[in-house]
């Protein structure tokens, strides 16, 4: 059989587990080109807790693209949480399930999903005549924050491949190959709610510092 050039991951962890500073997370399943891992262990029930918590009441309606302005394809709401303790904690560890160091990261950024509310099909990486492109998104990490009750996986139509959200768990991917044909695999979306709510925290990761 031929073999074929793998392009190197960001991702470096081989194995089960991947040990970080404060906790010991699961790799539960791994899709290879491009690369998305499932994780479990990422967040535990307290942290999740306190995430929602602190966000409850600043999630306003999601604004996305150049205008700002309030648009269909994400109806959920958002917001970037405020530094403190446990969203540093947090940021730490992500770094190194990421392999990325933490000054790369957007910073965790909450939504909020009601029933009937989505996120269309995207791309996390910004288009190349953007501005934001010159130092742009390379990898990212959706937390579930809660059990959605029904609905709400974070799907993948190029690859037939979804999600479902669980409490603690996390999905990783990245975008940032030579091959921009695998970049453009990475499209994916938030289904729709359909019973329940649904939170995440996204840490978005950037190719150079931020800060
Ligand atoms: O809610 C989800 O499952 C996906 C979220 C997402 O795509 C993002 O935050 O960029
Ligand atoms: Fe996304």
């Amino acid at each position: 059989m031929p073999t074929q050039n793998k392009e190197q991951t960001i991702f470096n962890h081989t194995g089960n587990k991947i040990a970080t500073e404060d906790r010991e997370i699961n790799v539960i399943s791994k899709f290879e080109a491009p690369l998305i891992v499932v994780l479990d262990n990422v967040v535990s029930d307290e942290e999740c807790e306190a995430l929602i918590d602190m966000s409850r009441n600043k999630v306003k309606r999601s604004k996305i693209g150049v205008s700002r302005e309030e648009n269909d394809m994400r109806t959920s709401s958002g917001a970037f949480l405020e530094e403190n303790e446990i969203a540093t904690i947090i940021e730490r560890r992500i770094s190194s399930i990421m392999n990325v160091p933490v000054e790369h990261g957007e910073g965790l950024h909450i939504l909020n999903y009601q029933p009937g509310q989505e996120y269309k099909a995207h791309y996390d990486y910004f288009a190349e005549n953007s501005k934001a492109a010159q130092n742009n998104r390379i990898s990212t990490l959706v937390m579930y924050l809660n059990d959605v009750e029904e609905g709400g996986e974070t799907f993948f139509p190029k690859l037939n491949l979804s999600v479902s959200p669980k409490k603690g768990m996390a999905v990783y991917f990245e975008y940032f190959y030579q091959d921009t044909a695998l970049n453009e695999l990475t499209l994916h979306g938030g289904a729709p709610v359909t019973k329940g709510e649904k939170w995440v925290a996204t840490q978005w990761v950037r190719r150079k510092p931020l800060y």
